[in-house]
C-alpha cells in the first residue's frame, strides 16, 4: 500500500444520486485509509443556505455566483444545511455554470493536496469522477433503488420534522435527481471507468467491504 501512495495523492471518487450512501461510504473509506474526506454537496448546500438566509432567490444566478465566489467551508460550521429546502435550492444553484466554476478549484486543490498531510482524499458528489477528478485512482457510482433511498433519507429527517412523509421525501429526491442528471454542465452521470455499487440490498458494512475490495485491488496492482 505504501508504494502505491508514495506518489501523488491517492484519490477516491464517489458519485451517484441522493441518499444512495456516498457520504456514509466516503467517511468510512477516509477513516480506514487515513485519507481526507470532502462532501462536495456541502459546498452547493452552503451556497444555497447563504442565499436563503439572505432572502435571495436561489434562481438568481448573479447572486448565487457571488455567494459561490465568496464561499468557504467555515461559513457552514454550525449551520443546518441538511434540510429539504436547502437540498432543493442546492440542486438549483448547482445547475448554474458560474456557480460550478467558482467551486471547482477548491475541490481540485483538496484532492491534490489533502489537508492535514493525508496521503489521499475521498470526494463524494455528482461529477467527481467525470469533471472534478477525472484521473481519480478509484471511482464508484453508488446507487440504490429510489424507494430505498427515500426511506433512508426519511428516517434521517423525520426526527427534526415529524410531519414529513416518506412520499414527500421520495418526490424531493426524484425532482433533485432529475435536475442533477439533466443539467447541461457537469450532469450526474457514471464515469466510464467507475465501478457500479448498488447498495439497495447491502448493509453499510457490506457496502463498505465491497468498496474496500475494489480499493485494495487497485493498491495491489500499483504495488505489483
Ligand atoms: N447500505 C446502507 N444501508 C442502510 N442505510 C444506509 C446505507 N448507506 C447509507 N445509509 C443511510 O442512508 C442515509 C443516506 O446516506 P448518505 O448520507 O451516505 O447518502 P448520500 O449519497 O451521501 O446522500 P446525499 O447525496 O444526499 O448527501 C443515511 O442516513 C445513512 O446512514
Ligand atoms: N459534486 C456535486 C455535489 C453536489 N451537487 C449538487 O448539490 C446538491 C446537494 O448535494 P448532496 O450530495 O448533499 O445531496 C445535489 O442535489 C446536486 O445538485 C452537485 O451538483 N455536484
Amino acid at each position: 500500500m505504501d508504494r502505491a501512495m508514495d506518489r501523488k495523492s491517492f484519490v477516491v471518487a464517489l458519485d451517484g444520486p441522493a441518499a444512495s450512501g456516498k457520504g456514509t461510504l466516503g467517511r468510512l473509506i477516509a477513516d480506514h485509509y487515513g485519507f481526507a474526506y470532502l462532501d462536495t454537496g456541502s459546498l452547493y448546500r452552503g451556497v444555497a443556505r447563504r442565499l436563503l438566509d439572505a432572502g435571495a432567490d436561489p434562481g438568481d444566478e448573479a447572486a448565487a455566483a457571488r455567494a459561490a465566489k465568496e464561499f468557504s467551508l467555515d461559513q457552514i460550521d454550525g449551520r443546518d444545511i441538511r434540510t429539504r429546502e436547502v437540498g432543493a435550492a442546492a440542486s438549483k444553484v448547482a445547475a448554474m455554470p458560474s456557480v460550478r466554476a467558482a467551486l471547482l478549484d477548491f475541490q481540485r486543490r483538496f484532492a491534490a493536496n489533502p489537508p492535514g498531510g493525508a496521503r489521499g482524499a475521498v470526494l463524494d458528489g455528482r461529477d467527481i469522477g467525470t469533471v472534478v477528478c477525472p484521473e481519480a485512482d478509484v471511482k464508484f457510482f453508488v446507487v440504490a433503488s429510489p424507494e430505498v433511498r427515500a426511506r433512508r433519507r426519511w428516517l434521517e429527517l423525520r426526527a427534526a420534522r415529524p410531519s414529513l412523509t416518506e412520499r414527500e421525501v421520495f418526490e424531493d429526491l426524484a425532482e433533485r435527481d432529475a435536475r442533477d442528471a439533466a443539467r447541461a454542465d457537469a450532469p450526474m452521470t457514471r464515469a466510464e471507468d467507475a465501478e457500479l455499487l448498488d447498495t439497495t440490498h447491502l448493509t453499510i458494512e457490506a457496502a463498505f467491504a465491497a468498496a474496500r475490495r475494489v480499493i485494495d485491488g487497485v493498491f495491489q496492482r500499483c504495488e505489483g
